[in-house]
């Protein structure tokens, strides 16, 4: 998998040099390039953004730099596909439009590239996002600052790729760089080869619908909290009955929204 990331703060993602993702990166699982957005502008003060049209508070990113950085990436004549409409579904529970470019492709075909522009303005990140862009082969995300992009980078984006806008959810950060870093996260530790052990992956939160069950580990005993009594019990079939209860609980008392989802799916 092919991940290219486009932004003005490069640095923040030499992090993403350890942990999991650097040996996914070392074994070549996957392609990370990170790309400074400012060595796409042309002038002494290496300047990407301007004054609103229309006028109003901070400054817009150009959308010179954007095209020039992303045909770098895409390729000049850019991967052209179909023209479709907007409505591409988000992957949270709710099934409101994406915010995505308005004359966003309709190929979704994995070869066609998928760039995604985290925005206060877009469908909230969920599991199935992450399940979703495990399976890509090639995703861009671009990370806006100031008070946005351009308007025009995501319609023009939009005839070369498949275009998203996601938000991490309902708040607004400085600019997109957190919300491509948590994305990353969630999905590249899906990306098989990348967690050593896929089993972990099955019984965690939101796989599922439901939260995952409460985790203890040795001693039995600390500061008069015990471990559940059926968890020391060996009877794994007792153990997990025992922890499906937890989870329908947990779900029903802390997500009722999922908990409802879930319920309606078992009917
Ligand atoms: O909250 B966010 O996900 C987000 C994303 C991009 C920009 C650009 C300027 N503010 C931003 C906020």
């Amino acid at each position: 998998m092919r991940v290219d990331i486009v932004t003005i703060f490069p640095q923040f993602f030499d992090v993403l040099d350890i942990s999991l993702l650097g040996k996914a990166r070392a074994n070549g699982i996957v392609d990370l390039r990170v790309h400074d957005l400012r060595d796409a502008t042309h002038d002494r003060h290496r300047t990407v953004d301007d004054t609103p049209y229309g006028g109003g508070a901070g400054m817009v990113m150009r959308p010179e730099p954007w095209g020039e950085t992303l045909d770098g990436i895409l390729g000049a004549g850019g991967a052209s596909v179909a023209l479709g409409d907007a409505s591409t579904p988000g992957d949270a529970s709710t099934d409101d439009l994406a915010s995505t470019a308005s004359d966003a492709p309709t190929a979704c075909d994995a070869s066609t590239p998928l760039i995604v522009f985290p925005s206060p303005a877009g469908n909230v990140f969920t599991q199935k996002t992450a399940r979703r862009y495990a399976q890509e082969e090639h995703i861009v995300f671009g990370c806006g600052r100031y008070e946005g992009i351009d308007q025009r980078v995501f319609d023009w984006a939009g005839t070369r790729a498949r275009v998203e806008l996601v938000s991490l959810g309902d708040y607004v950060l400085n600019g997109g760089e957190v919300a491509v870093m948590a994305m990353i996260e969630a999905f590249g530790r899906l990306i098989p080869g990348v967690v050593g052990n896929p089993d972990s992956l099955v019984e965690e939160s939101h796989e599922g619908g439901l939260l995952e069950y409460p985790s203890y580990t040795k001693p039995a005993q600390w500061r008069g909290y015990d471990v559940p009594d059926i968890l020391l019990s060996g009877h794994h079939a007792n153990i997990a009955k025992w922890r499906h209860e937890q989870q329908v609980e947990r779900t029903k008392r802390i997500r009722p929204d999922l908990y409802e989802a879930w319920a309606a799916a078992q009917d």
